[in-house]
Protein backbone atom coordinates (compact mmCIF):
# COMPACT_ATOMS: atom_id res chain seq x y z
CA UNK A 1 0.00 0.00 0.00
CA UNK A 2 1.48 2.92 -0.78
CA UNK A 3 1.26 6.05 1.37
CA UNK A 4 1.92 10.10 1.84
CA UNK A 5 5.13 9.98 2.51
CA UNK A 6 5.86 13.89 2.64
CA UNK A 7 4.28 17.18 2.23
CA UNK A 8 5.57 20.68 0.90
CA UNK A 9 3.36 23.86 1.09
CA UNK A 10 4.31 26.11 -1.71
CA UNK A 11 2.88 29.55 -2.09
CA UNK A 12 4.29 31.21 -5.04
CA UNK A 13 4.55 34.59 -6.92
CA UNK A 14 6.57 37.34 -8.20
CA UNK A 15 5.82 40.54 -7.07
CA UNK A 16 7.00 42.52 -9.99
CA UNK A 17 5.07 40.66 -12.76
CA UNK A 18 1.42 41.59 -11.95
CA UNK A 19 -1.22 39.12 -11.89
CA UNK A 20 -5.12 38.96 -11.52
CA UNK A 21 -5.02 41.07 -7.93
CA UNK A 22 -7.14 38.03 -6.00
CA UNK A 23 -4.49 35.63 -6.84
CA UNK A 24 -1.36 37.29 -7.37
CA UNK A 25 0.19 34.35 -5.31
CA UNK A 26 -0.93 30.85 -5.51
CA UNK A 27 -0.82 28.29 -3.05
CA UNK A 28 0.16 24.62 -3.94
CA UNK A 29 0.73 21.40 -2.21
CA UNK A 30 2.76 18.82 -3.35
CA UNK A 31 2.41 15.23 -2.02
CA UNK A 32 5.32 12.64 -2.32
CA UNK A 33 4.30 8.99 -2.29
CA UNK A 34 6.10 6.49 -0.30
CA UNK A 35 7.22 5.56 -4.39
CA UNK A 36 8.49 8.31 -5.49
CA UNK A 37 6.16 9.74 -7.46
CA UNK A 38 4.75 13.44 -6.38
CA UNK A 39 1.34 14.85 -6.70
CA UNK A 40 0.29 18.65 -7.46
CA UNK A 41 -2.78 20.49 -5.94
CA UNK A 42 -3.94 23.97 -5.53
CA UNK A 43 -5.78 26.11 -3.07
CA UNK A 44 -7.36 29.85 -3.86
CA UNK A 45 -6.42 32.89 -2.12
CA UNK A 46 -8.79 35.64 -2.42
CA UNK A 47 -7.71 37.81 0.46
CA UNK A 48 -7.39 34.75 2.50
CA UNK A 49 -3.78 33.48 1.15
CA UNK A 50 -2.26 32.73 4.78
CA UNK A 51 -5.48 31.46 6.52
CA UNK A 52 -5.50 29.19 3.88
CA UNK A 53 -1.86 28.07 3.35
CA UNK A 54 -2.15 27.78 7.74
CA UNK A 55 -5.38 25.66 7.23
CA UNK A 56 -3.57 23.54 4.39
CA UNK A 57 -1.06 22.45 7.59
CA UNK A 58 -4.10 21.12 9.50
CA UNK A 59 -5.00 18.78 6.40
CA UNK A 60 -1.85 17.62 6.53
CA UNK A 61 -1.78 16.51 10.17
CA UNK A 62 -4.69 14.14 8.76
CA UNK A 63 -3.61 13.27 5.45
CA UNK A 64 -0.14 12.72 6.32
CA UNK A 65 1.04 8.83 5.89
CA UNK A 66 -2.19 7.42 5.00
CA UNK A 67 -3.09 5.68 1.57
CA UNK A 68 -4.30 8.72 -1.14
CA UNK A 69 -6.22 6.19 -2.83
CA UNK A 70 -8.57 6.30 -0.36
CA UNK A 71 -9.85 9.90 -0.83
CA UNK A 72 -13.39 9.32 0.54
CA UNK A 73 -11.64 7.59 3.79
CA UNK A 74 -9.28 10.60 4.03
CA UNK A 75 -11.86 13.62 3.09
CA UNK A 76 -14.39 11.91 5.98
CA UNK A 77 -11.71 12.25 8.60
CA UNK A 78 -11.07 15.68 8.11
CA UNK A 79 -14.55 16.43 7.96
CA UNK A 80 -15.04 14.63 11.42
CA UNK A 81 -12.09 16.70 12.88
CA UNK A 82 -12.75 20.16 11.30
CA UNK A 83 -16.12 20.82 12.80
CA UNK A 84 -16.49 24.42 10.91
CA UNK A 85 -15.64 22.46 7.37
CA UNK A 86 -19.08 23.07 5.74
CA UNK A 87 -18.89 27.13 6.47
CA UNK A 88 -15.43 27.20 6.20
CA UNK A 89 -14.16 28.38 3.09
CA UNK A 90 -10.14 28.32 4.38
CA UNK A 91 -10.36 24.79 5.48
CA UNK A 92 -12.55 23.80 2.17
CA UNK A 93 -10.39 25.22 0.20
CA UNK A 94 -7.01 23.57 2.11
CA UNK A 95 -8.85 20.55 1.99
CA UNK A 96 -9.58 20.71 -1.51
CA UNK A 97 -5.80 21.13 -2.57
CA UNK A 98 -4.37 17.44 -0.82
CA UNK A 99 -7.54 15.84 -2.88
CA UNK A 100 -6.70 16.92 -5.98
CA UNK A 101 -3.38 16.01 -5.63
CA UNK A 102 -4.19 12.87 -4.06
CA UNK A 103 -5.64 11.99 -7.53
CA UNK A 104 -2.62 13.07 -9.18
CA UNK A 105 -0.75 10.44 -7.50
CA UNK A 106 -3.48 8.11 -8.06
CA UNK A 107 -3.15 8.64 -11.83
CA UNK A 108 0.32 8.48 -11.69
CA UNK A 109 0.83 5.12 -9.95
CA UNK A 110 -1.79 3.25 -12.53
CA UNK A 111 0.04 5.17 -15.45
CA UNK A 112 -3.38 6.85 -16.74
CA UNK A 113 -4.68 10.72 -16.62
CA UNK A 114 -7.68 11.33 -13.99
CA UNK A 115 -10.08 11.51 -16.49
CA UNK A 116 -9.97 7.69 -17.48
CA UNK A 117 -10.56 7.36 -13.74
CA UNK A 118 -13.80 9.51 -13.84
CA UNK A 119 -15.69 8.29 -17.07
CA UNK A 120 -13.36 8.22 -19.43
CA UNK A 121 -12.88 11.43 -22.60
CA UNK A 122 -16.70 12.43 -23.67
CA UNK A 123 -15.73 15.12 -23.97
CA UNK A 124 -13.08 15.98 -27.30
CA UNK A 125 -12.70 19.59 -27.00
CA UNK A 126 -13.16 21.72 -24.60
CA UNK A 127 -14.46 25.43 -25.47
CA UNK A 128 -13.53 27.85 -23.06
CA UNK A 129 -14.09 31.66 -22.49
CA UNK A 130 -11.91 34.77 -21.64
CA UNK A 131 -11.81 36.32 -18.62
CA UNK A 132 -9.12 38.88 -17.38
CA UNK A 133 -9.10 40.20 -20.53
CA UNK A 134 -10.42 43.46 -19.68
CA UNK A 135 -7.96 45.29 -17.17
CA UNK A 136 -8.23 48.96 -17.74
CA UNK A 137 -11.38 48.43 -19.86
CA UNK A 138 -13.79 51.80 -18.73
CA UNK A 139 -15.43 52.63 -21.84
CA UNK A 140 -17.22 50.55 -24.60
CA UNK A 141 -14.70 51.13 -27.13
CA UNK A 142 -11.85 49.78 -24.56
CA UNK A 143 -13.71 46.34 -24.35
CA UNK A 144 -14.67 45.68 -27.96
CA UNK A 145 -11.04 46.84 -29.35
CA UNK A 146 -9.32 44.42 -26.25
CA UNK A 147 -11.90 41.72 -27.02
CA UNK A 148 -11.21 41.93 -30.82
CA UNK A 149 -7.33 41.20 -30.14
CA UNK A 150 -8.54 37.73 -28.07
CA UNK A 151 -11.04 37.06 -30.87
CA UNK A 152 -8.02 36.71 -33.08
CA UNK A 153 -6.52 34.47 -30.16
CA UNK A 154 -9.34 32.33 -30.90
CA UNK A 155 -11.99 32.90 -28.39
CA UNK A 156 -15.60 33.11 -29.03
CA UNK A 157 -16.18 34.04 -25.38
CA UNK A 158 -16.19 36.70 -23.09
CA UNK A 159 -17.24 37.35 -19.05
CA UNK A 160 -16.81 40.57 -18.10
CA UNK A 161 -17.83 42.37 -15.07
CA UNK A 162 -18.88 46.04 -16.74
CA UNK A 163 -20.69 48.06 -13.62
CA UNK A 164 -17.21 50.09 -12.40
CA UNK A 165 -17.67 50.66 -8.78
CA UNK A 166 -21.07 50.79 -8.34
CA UNK A 167 -21.94 48.42 -5.52
CA UNK A 168 -24.94 46.89 -3.37
CA UNK A 169 -27.08 49.84 -5.73
CA UNK A 170 -26.72 51.08 -9.09
CA UNK A 171 -28.56 53.80 -10.05
CA UNK A 172 -29.54 54.82 -14.17
CA UNK A 173 -26.56 56.29 -15.25
CA UNK A 174 -24.58 53.15 -13.85
CA UNK A 175 -26.83 51.11 -15.66
CA UNK A 176 -26.72 53.00 -19.09
CA UNK A 177 -23.07 52.46 -18.89
CA UNK A 178 -23.28 48.71 -18.87
CA UNK A 179 -25.64 48.78 -21.13
CA UNK A 180 -23.83 50.63 -23.27
CA UNK A 181 -20.98 47.98 -23.46
CA UNK A 182 -23.13 45.09 -23.32
CA UNK A 183 -24.70 46.88 -26.38
CA UNK A 184 -21.17 47.80 -27.96
CA UNK A 185 -19.99 44.64 -27.56
CA UNK A 186 -23.04 43.03 -28.98
CA UNK A 187 -23.30 45.03 -32.04
CA UNK A 188 -19.34 45.42 -33.11
CA UNK A 189 -18.77 41.83 -32.56
CA UNK A 190 -22.11 39.92 -33.63
CA UNK A 191 -24.45 37.36 -32.57
CA UNK A 192 -21.78 34.48 -32.79
CA UNK A 193 -19.38 35.61 -29.55
CA UNK A 194 -20.99 34.80 -26.01
CA UNK A 195 -21.58 37.30 -23.89
CA UNK A 196 -21.18 36.23 -20.23
CA UNK A 197 -22.19 39.13 -17.61
CA UNK A 198 -20.37 38.90 -13.87
CA UNK A 199 -21.94 40.62 -11.40
CA UNK A 200 -19.23 39.50 -8.42
CA UNK A 201 -22.41 39.19 -5.87
CA UNK A 202 -22.30 43.03 -5.74
CA UNK A 203 -26.03 43.68 -5.81
CA UNK A 204 -28.99 43.68 -4.12
CA UNK A 205 -31.79 41.72 -5.07
CA UNK A 206 -34.32 44.75 -6.56
CA UNK A 207 -30.86 46.27 -8.15
CA UNK A 208 -29.96 43.06 -9.66
CA UNK A 209 -33.18 42.71 -11.52
CA UNK A 210 -33.31 45.86 -13.00
CA UNK A 211 -29.61 45.29 -14.47
CA UNK A 212 -30.69 41.93 -15.48
CA UNK A 213 -33.99 42.99 -17.31
CA UNK A 214 -31.21 46.12 -18.81
CA UNK A 215 -29.41 43.36 -20.61
CA UNK A 216 -31.91 40.78 -21.88
CA UNK A 217 -31.99 42.02 -24.95
CA UNK A 218 -28.53 41.38 -25.96
CA UNK A 219 -28.94 37.64 -24.60
CA UNK A 220 -26.12 36.99 -22.76
CA UNK A 221 -25.09 33.33 -22.28
CA UNK A 222 -25.33 33.88 -18.63
CA UNK A 223 -25.44 36.54 -15.50
CA UNK A 224 -23.57 35.17 -12.96
CA UNK A 225 -23.59 36.17 -9.13
CA UNK A 226 -26.72 38.59 -9.84
CA UNK A 227 -27.65 38.84 -5.77
CA UNK A 228 -25.27 39.07 -2.84
CA UNK A 229 -24.30 35.28 -1.93
CA UNK A 230 -26.17 35.89 1.55
CA UNK A 231 -29.40 36.56 -0.83
CA UNK A 232 -30.09 33.53 -2.45
CA UNK A 233 -33.53 33.67 -1.88
CA UNK A 234 -33.65 37.31 -3.97
CA UNK A 235 -32.96 34.18 -7.22
CA UNK A 236 -36.38 33.55 -7.25
CA UNK A 237 -37.74 37.07 -7.60
CA UNK A 238 -34.74 37.91 -10.07
CA UNK A 239 -35.36 34.70 -11.96
CA UNK A 240 -39.41 35.68 -12.22
CA UNK A 241 -38.36 38.87 -13.83
CA UNK A 242 -35.48 38.23 -15.78
CA UNK A 243 -34.65 35.68 -18.89
CA UNK A 244 -31.07 35.51 -18.96
CA UNK A 245 -29.82 31.95 -17.34
CA UNK A 246 -28.09 32.47 -13.59
CA UNK A 247 -24.88 31.41 -13.15
CA UNK A 248 -23.23 30.79 -9.67
CA UNK A 249 -21.21 28.61 -7.11
CA UNK A 250 -17.68 30.30 -6.96
CA UNK A 251 -18.68 30.50 -3.13
CA UNK A 252 -20.34 27.28 -2.86
CA UNK A 253 -17.91 24.70 -0.53
CA UNK A 254 -19.86 21.08 -1.04
CA UNK A 255 -22.39 19.32 -3.07
CA UNK A 256 -25.32 19.57 -0.40
CA UNK A 257 -25.01 23.58 -1.20
CA UNK A 258 -25.54 23.03 -4.93
CA UNK A 259 -28.14 20.62 -3.93
CA UNK A 260 -29.97 23.11 -2.18
CA UNK A 261 -29.81 25.93 -5.20
CA UNK A 262 -30.07 23.56 -8.31
CA UNK A 263 -33.50 21.69 -6.46
CA UNK A 264 -34.77 24.81 -5.61
CA UNK A 265 -34.29 26.39 -9.65
CA UNK A 266 -32.41 29.30 -8.16
CA UNK A 267 -29.33 28.48 -10.61
CA UNK A 268 -29.26 27.45 -14.03
CA UNK A 269 -25.62 27.25 -14.62
CA UNK A 270 -23.19 26.23 -12.65
CA UNK A 271 -19.92 27.41 -11.74
CA UNK A 272 -18.53 25.17 -8.56
CA UNK A 273 -14.83 25.63 -8.02
CA UNK A 274 -12.62 22.11 -7.38
CA UNK A 275 -10.53 24.42 -5.37
CA UNK A 276 -13.18 25.74 -3.63
CA UNK A 277 -15.52 22.58 -3.14
CA UNK A 278 -13.34 19.28 -1.81
CA UNK A 279 -11.87 19.09 -5.10
CA UNK A 280 -12.74 16.06 -8.24
CA UNK A 281 -14.79 13.64 -6.72
CA UNK A 282 -16.93 16.04 -5.16
CA UNK A 283 -16.81 17.93 -8.42
CA UNK A 284 -18.05 14.69 -10.43
CA UNK A 285 -20.50 14.39 -7.54
CA UNK A 286 -22.07 17.90 -7.94
CA UNK A 287 -22.25 17.99 -11.53
CA UNK A 288 -24.08 14.34 -11.04
CA UNK A 289 -26.40 16.16 -9.36
CA UNK A 290 -26.93 19.36 -11.45
CA UNK A 291 -27.39 17.01 -14.36
CA UNK A 292 -30.48 15.45 -12.68
CA UNK A 293 -32.09 18.90 -12.74
CA UNK A 294 -31.04 19.08 -16.09
CA UNK A 295 -28.78 21.77 -15.34
CA UNK A 296 -24.85 22.54 -17.27
CA UNK A 297 -21.21 22.98 -15.47
CA UNK A 298 -19.43 25.87 -16.31
CA UNK A 299 -16.85 25.39 -13.42
CA UNK A 300 -15.33 28.39 -12.36
CA UNK A 301 -11.59 28.75 -12.49
CA UNK A 302 -9.57 31.91 -11.49
CA UNK A 303 -6.32 31.02 -9.64
CA UNK A 304 -3.52 29.04 -11.04
CA UNK A 305 -2.19 26.14 -13.51
CA UNK A 306 -3.16 23.02 -11.26
CA UNK A 307 -6.71 23.85 -10.69
CA UNK A 308 -6.94 24.28 -14.31
CA UNK A 309 -5.58 21.07 -15.14
CA UNK A 310 -7.59 19.44 -12.39
CA UNK A 311 -10.73 21.13 -13.64
CA UNK A 312 -10.15 19.71 -17.31
CA UNK A 313 -9.77 16.64 -16.13
CA UNK A 314 -13.25 16.78 -14.94
CA UNK A 315 -14.75 18.83 -18.02
CA UNK A 316 -13.59 16.00 -19.87
CA UNK A 317 -16.22 13.33 -18.78
CA UNK A 318 -18.67 15.67 -18.54
CA UNK A 319 -22.06 15.29 -20.02
CA UNK A 320 -23.44 18.47 -18.86
CA UNK A 321 -20.39 20.42 -20.28
CA UNK A 322 -21.35 23.87 -21.35
CA UNK A 323 -17.58 25.64 -21.30
CA UNK A 324 -14.61 26.54 -19.03
CA UNK A 325 -13.22 29.92 -17.68
CA UNK A 326 -9.65 30.72 -18.57
CA UNK A 327 -6.88 33.60 -17.46
CA UNK A 328 -4.44 32.13 -19.03
CA UNK A 329 -4.30 34.74 -21.69
CA UNK A 330 -3.86 37.46 -19.03
CA UNK A 331 -1.47 35.53 -17.00
CA UNK A 332 1.91 37.15 -16.03
CA UNK A 333 4.57 34.34 -17.62
CA UNK A 334 5.93 33.18 -14.07
CA UNK A 335 2.42 31.85 -13.82
CA UNK A 336 2.48 30.14 -17.32
CA UNK A 337 5.59 28.68 -17.27
CA UNK A 338 4.88 27.00 -13.56
CA UNK A 339 3.48 23.70 -15.31
CA UNK A 340 3.24 22.28 -18.56
CA UNK A 341 0.91 19.53 -19.67
CA UNK A 342 -2.01 21.08 -20.77
CA UNK A 343 -2.84 24.10 -24.06
CA UNK A 344 -5.62 26.22 -24.88
CA UNK A 345 -5.75 26.79 -28.98
CA UNK A 346 -7.83 28.62 -30.92
CA UNK A 347 -10.14 29.20 -27.51
CA UNK A 348 -10.17 25.50 -26.65
CA UNK A 349 -8.63 23.32 -23.69
CA UNK A 350 -6.54 20.15 -24.70
CA UNK A 351 -5.11 17.76 -21.88
CA UNK A 352 -1.80 16.28 -22.37
CA UNK A 353 -3.30 12.88 -21.75
CA UNK A 354 -0.16 12.31 -19.60
CA UNK A 355 -0.81 9.87 -16.20
CA UNK A 356 -2.15 11.90 -13.13
CA UNK A 357 -3.26 15.45 -14.00
CA UNK A 358 -1.21 15.49 -17.01
CA UNK A 359 1.07 18.32 -15.82
CA UNK A 360 5.18 18.44 -15.44
CA UNK A 361 5.83 20.70 -13.10
CA UNK A 362 8.97 23.75 -13.26
CA UNK A 363 11.01 22.76 -9.98
CA UNK A 364 13.79 25.04 -10.77
CA UNK A 365 11.23 27.79 -11.19
CA UNK A 366 8.93 26.59 -8.39
CA UNK A 367 11.98 27.42 -6.32
CA UNK A 368 12.86 30.83 -7.41
CA UNK A 369 8.98 32.09 -6.93
CA UNK A 370 8.52 31.32 -3.30
CA UNK A 371 6.89 33.82 -1.66
CA UNK A 372 5.07 34.81 1.83
CA UNK A 373 2.62 36.97 2.71
CA UNK A 374 -0.92 38.37 1.81
CA UNK A 375 -1.93 39.99 -1.76
CA UNK A 376 -1.26 43.64 -2.09
CA UNK A 377 -4.69 45.59 -0.04
CA UNK A 378 -6.21 48.46 -2.45
CA UNK A 379 -8.45 50.54 -0.14
CA UNK A 380 -9.98 51.87 -3.58
CA UNK A 381 -10.47 48.56 -5.61
CA UNK A 382 -11.23 45.25 -3.98
CA UNK A 383 -9.41 42.16 -4.78
CA UNK A 384 -12.11 40.48 -6.49
CA UNK A 385 -12.03 42.83 -9.61
CA UNK A 386 -10.34 42.63 -12.69
CA UNK A 387 -7.45 45.51 -12.22
CA UNK A 388 -8.44 48.94 -13.13
CA UNK A 389 -12.29 48.47 -13.70
CA UNK A 390 -13.77 49.59 -10.26
CA UNK A 391 -14.07 53.51 -10.87
O1 LIG B 1 -13.64 34.33 -12.27
C1 LIG B 1 -14.66 34.75 -11.68
O2 LIG B 1 -15.83 34.35 -11.91
C2 LIG B 1 -14.51 35.74 -10.62
O3 LIG B 1 -15.49 36.08 -9.98
C3 LIG B 1 -13.15 36.30 -10.33
C4 LIG B 1 -13.08 36.67 -8.89
O4 LIG B 1 -12.39 37.83 -8.69
C5 LIG B 1 -12.40 35.58 -8.16
O5 LIG B 1 -13.12 34.43 -8.37
C6 LIG B 1 -12.32 35.91 -6.68
O6 LIG B 1 -11.83 34.77 -6.03
MG1 LIG C 1 -17.30 35.21 -10.64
Amino acid sequence: METIKSVDIYELGSPGEKSSPWSSTILIVKLTSSNGNVGYGEAPTTFMTLPVKESMREVERVFKDQNYFNIEKNMREFYKHSFYLSRSMEATSALSAFEIASWDLIGKDLGTPVYNLLGGEYNSELRAYANGWYSDCLEPDDFVSRAKEYIKKGYTAFKFDPFRNNFDRIGNDGIKKAVDIVSAMRSELGENIDLLIECHGRFSTKYAIKVGQALDEFNPLFIEEPIHPEMELGLFDFKRYVNTPVALGERLLNKEDFARYISQGMVDIVQADLTNSKGILEAKKISAIVESFGGLMAFHNAFGPVQTAATLNVDYTLTNFLIQESFEDSWPDWKRNLFSGYRIENGHFKLSGKPGLGITADEKLMEKLIYDGMEEFNKNEPSWVVSGTYK
